[in-house]
């Protein structure tokens, strides 16, 4: 193992996301060291990426340039105690929701963190993610982790550290709402009396439409959609009926809920 060398804390969805991405973009599997307790997880890993994956680190993680911490935020306390004494040297980049930096730097030992919140559109290479540095990360080593996320999707800073409970709200959690406008839409389709696949595909396909041509037009999302809106037509008897129901105050209300939540998992688990 080298400075070159990734270690990631937690082997599981997202862990898989970067390593699958990166191995795609050249990296080679001899720079990972993955810890993942769960040993089905850890023959998925190997069988998949060929890397080296340890039930529990050792203090061969001292070589790591570069930690990444991917275990579920309820977790990072138990996942880090063990390990402390090899975590000092690196730059720490984290993944897991609410935690703070200032925790990690107490759990590590090492001031060079980066937190970063992913969606799982990393999966495939078009997530974004939203990052913050603290102060002792050099511009070499936010260079690092732009490189590492490169192959997720896009990336985009943020100054302060609070902003990543709003981050996490929007698009951390955001692929989950989506979903669960999708499943709204299949059932209505349903109703309407094609099938749950019919519904599916005309659902995707069109989300998958609307946010490409949102993303290639300099239109705001309010007139892309008033240009769907024919006075008296189907379009503005469906949102009529969705503002009636209040299901933009209740979308706000969702989201804010989610940067709470976002806030108190920090407080809660460090
Ligand atoms: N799933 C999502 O959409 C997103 C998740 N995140 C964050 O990413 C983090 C990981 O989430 P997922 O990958 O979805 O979870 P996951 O459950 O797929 O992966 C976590 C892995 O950590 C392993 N683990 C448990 N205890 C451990 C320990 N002591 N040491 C090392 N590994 C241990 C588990 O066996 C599991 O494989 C979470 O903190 C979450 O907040 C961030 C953005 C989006
Ligand atoms: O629900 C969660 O806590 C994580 C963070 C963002 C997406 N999933």
């Amino acid at each position: 193992m080298s400075a070159e060398t990734i270690a990631f804390i937690g082997g599981g969805n997202m862990a898989s996301a970067i390593i699958g991405g990166l191995l795609r973009a050249g990296m080679k599997p001899a720079q990972f060291l993955i810890v993942e307790p769960y040993a089905p997880q850890r023959e998925k890993l190997i069988g998949e990426f060929g890397v080296a994956a340890l039930a529990a680190g050792d203090a061969g993680l001292a070589a790591a340039g570069t930690i990444v911490w991917a275990v579920k935020p309820q977790l990072f306390s138990a996942a880090a105690e063990p390990i402390k004494a090899w975590l000092g040297g690196a730059l720490h980049l984290s993944v897991m929701a609410g935690i703070r930096s200032e925790s990690i730097v107490a759990a590590t030992g090492s001031e060079r963190v980066v937190r970063s919140m992913p969606n799982t559109p990393a999966l495939i290479g078009k997530g974004i993610a939203g990052l913050f540095a603290r102060t002792a990360v050099s511009g070499e080593e936010r260079a690092t982790v732009e490189r590492l996320l490169a192959p997720t999707g896009q990336t985009l800073w943020v100054e302060r550290e609070d902003d990543l409970d709003a981050v996490t709200a929007l698009s951390g959690s955001g692929p989950a709402y989506f979903f669960f406008f999708v499943e709204a839409m299949m059932a209505a389709a349903v109703d309407m009396g094609l099938t749950a696949e019919q519904g599916k595909r005309l659902a995707l396909a069109t989300c998958a439409g609307a946010a490409a041509l949102g993303l290639g037009s300099d239109e705001s999302p309010t007139t892309l959609r008033e240009r769907v809106t024919s006075k008296g037509g189907t379009t503005h008897a469906a949102i009529t009926s969705m503002q009636a129901d209040g299901v933009d105050a209740a979308i706000q209300r969702a989201v804010l809920a989610a940067q709470k939540r976002a806030a108190e998992l920090g407080r809660e688990f460090g």
